[in-house]
């Protein structure tokens, strides 16, 4: 069962059990209310005038919208590169992303901002091993994301539901052994991703 902590308990709070039951692989971590509600809409209009544009791989092209700071990974070229500083107006979040995972601020070198309309998601992948500890935090809608891992001929499953305001971490085996997805969203939602170097 995936467990999931409220950040408003404090450190050590009371753990409690997702509601839907899902099952989430070891090195998941999960935290709700990380951010208000008056901090998640100034941060989707920040999000909406951050100019993102359409992920593309090769001839095809993602219906979400992404920017990068910090560091960005070409998937055309495979190369990653020093990229646009990341923005002062993300700074109280990264913060609080990097207490939350237990990191220094400066650890989280990477700043990836998506929007997903209505119709988009993201397929099954692992992140690229240049990163190392990643930590989302979702605003708009409720997504599930997807875990799986490659058991002989089958996949083993799993999944974390992501309320809007939460934050999650994924890091040793969850981050390292599953790849994840999210399934195409039916309404709007953005996601913050910090992320450590390797
Ligand atoms: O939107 C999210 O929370 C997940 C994004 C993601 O998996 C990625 O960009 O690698
Ligand atoms: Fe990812």
């Amino acid at each position: 069962m995936t467990i999931k902590k409220d950040a408003s308990s404090g450190a050590g709070g009371a753990l409690q059990a997702d509601l839907f039951g899902s099952v989430g692989p070891p090195g998941l971590a999960y935290a709700e209310n990380i951010i208000s509600e008056a901090e998640e809409r100034t941060l989707i209009a920040r999000i909406c005038d951050a100019r993102l544009t359409p992920f593309r791989f090769q001839r095809w092209e993602g219906k979400r919208l992404t920017r990068s700071f910090g560091w960005t990974y070409d998937f055309e070229t495979n190369r990653f590169a020093p990229g646009d500083p990341i923005p002062g107006w993300i700074e109280p979040l990264r913060a609080r992303a990097a207490r939350f995972a237990g990191l220094e601020t400066d650890a989280l070198a990477q700043l990836l901002l998506i929007e997903y309309g209505v119709g988009a998601g993201i397929g099954w992948h692992r992140d690229r091993p240049v990163f190392d500890h990643v930590i989302g935090i979702s605003l708009g809608a409720r997504a599930v994301m997807r875990f799986r891992r490659r058991k002989g001929t089958r996949f083993e499953r799993a999944e974390a539901a992501l309320a809007p305001r939460s934050a999650y971490h994924l890091s040793g085996e969850a981050r390292n052994a599953w790849e994840h997805s999210i399934a195409a969203m039916n309404e709007p939602r953005w996601s913050v991703t910090f992320r450590s170097l390797s």
